[in-house]
């Protein structure tokens, strides 16, 4: 494999799962794999368990991870073309990327969306520019409109967790109070259609997803009616797309409730903001998944890097 930037990169969904699960049983037998390789992980946006897990992953296959925050601490990095570089952008990206590649074997790159220009956005200017005109394969750790690190993530967890052939699966919008990515709902979308299982959405009016990403997968706008018989419930905010970048509703009648789930396992991506998007009964449940969830965070990682060395 060269680069992972969505879910559609994975080849075989049920193969990949059984991969990671093996890489769990025993995260150090690639060990040799990396050896001497360089992965770089470049962030232009904030990072918890993306920035240590796949720094861990790395590490569990033997590669040295360098890390960098590019908002901030790199020069200001220009991706358009043509443009005469006399604003805040010292560097273009053109010189960025192959410079970055002579340091690197791998190249992993966090790069939020505007949610102002949906155009650019959906072009994944920042993500492209990098495969364009990096020479290393190149890993999303999130980009504009994908997080398939976290996407795989939590079809490993589903997998491992469910007691049901076909379990009911319900990605469920919750409030928050900032407008947030439709990154983290896609690949999950994306993900489940890829498996076997019951899968449906459940979001208020007017924040439907993209549907070139929902496709045949149904919409409920009745919270309660898509929750019946649900065994997991995948919670997530994101900002309308339709009315792009934009924050429709912030009451709480959306907030994952004890009462609302019942014995469904409850996920989130993390970070996750407590009695806004979930109260706290749930994430102190037995029925929490998320901390696990995390944990697989470095598996998926791992297989990723494990298959892109394998190619190298
Ligand atoms: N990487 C996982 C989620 C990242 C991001 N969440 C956030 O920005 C939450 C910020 C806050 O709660 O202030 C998102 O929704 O895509
Ligand atoms: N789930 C996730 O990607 O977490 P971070 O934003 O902390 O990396």
């Amino acid at each position: 494999m060269k680069n992972y930037t969505s879910i559609n990169d994975i080849d075989n969904i049920n193969s990949w799962i059984e991969e990671a699960k093996k890489i769990k049983a025993n995260p150090l037998a690639n060990k040799g794999l990396g050896k001497d390789k360089t992965l770089g992980l470049l962030f232009f946006n904030s990072s918890l368990r993306t920035r240590l897990s796949t720094q861990k992953a790395a590490l569990n296959l033997g590669m040295n991870p360098i890390v960098m925050n590019v908002s901030g601490d790199a020069w200001g990095i220009e991706f358009g073309d043509g443009t005469v570089m006399n604003g805040n952008t010292a560097e273009h990206i053109k010189e960025a990327a192959a410079v970055v590649s002579q340091y690197c074997d791998i190249i992993a790159v966090r790069a939020f969306p505007s949610l102002t220009d949906k155009e650019k956005d959906e072009s994944e200017h920042v993500l492209k520019s990098f495969v364009k005109f990096a020479s290393v394969p190149i890993v999303s750790m999130e980009s504009a409109t994908g997080h398939p690190l976290q996407g795989l993530t939590d079809a490993i967890t589903i997998s491992e967790n469910t007691t049901k052939k076909k379990p009911r699966v319900v990605l469920s919008w919750a409030p928050h109070i900032k407008t947030l990515p439709h990154a983290v709902g896609n690949s999950f979308v994306e993900a489940m259609q890829k498996m076997d299982v019951d899968f449906v959405i459940t979001n208020p009016e007017g924040y439907n997803l993209s549907p070139e990403i929902t496709k045949n997968t149904p919409i409920f706008h009745n919270q309660s009616a898509a929750f019946r018989n649900a065994d997991f419930v995948y919670t997530k905010n994101w900002s309308s797309y339709d009315d792009y970048g934009k924050i429709l509703k912030v009451d709480k009648d959306w907030m994952i409730t004890k009462d609302k789930i019942g014995d469904a396992k409850f996920m989130h991506c993390l970070p996750v903001r407590r009695n806004v998007v979930v109260e706290d009964a749930v994430l102190n449940s037995d029925s929490s998944l998320v901390i696990e969830q995390a944990n697989n965070r470095t598996f998926a990682a791992q297989l990723v890097l494990k298959k892109i060395l394998e190619s190298l």
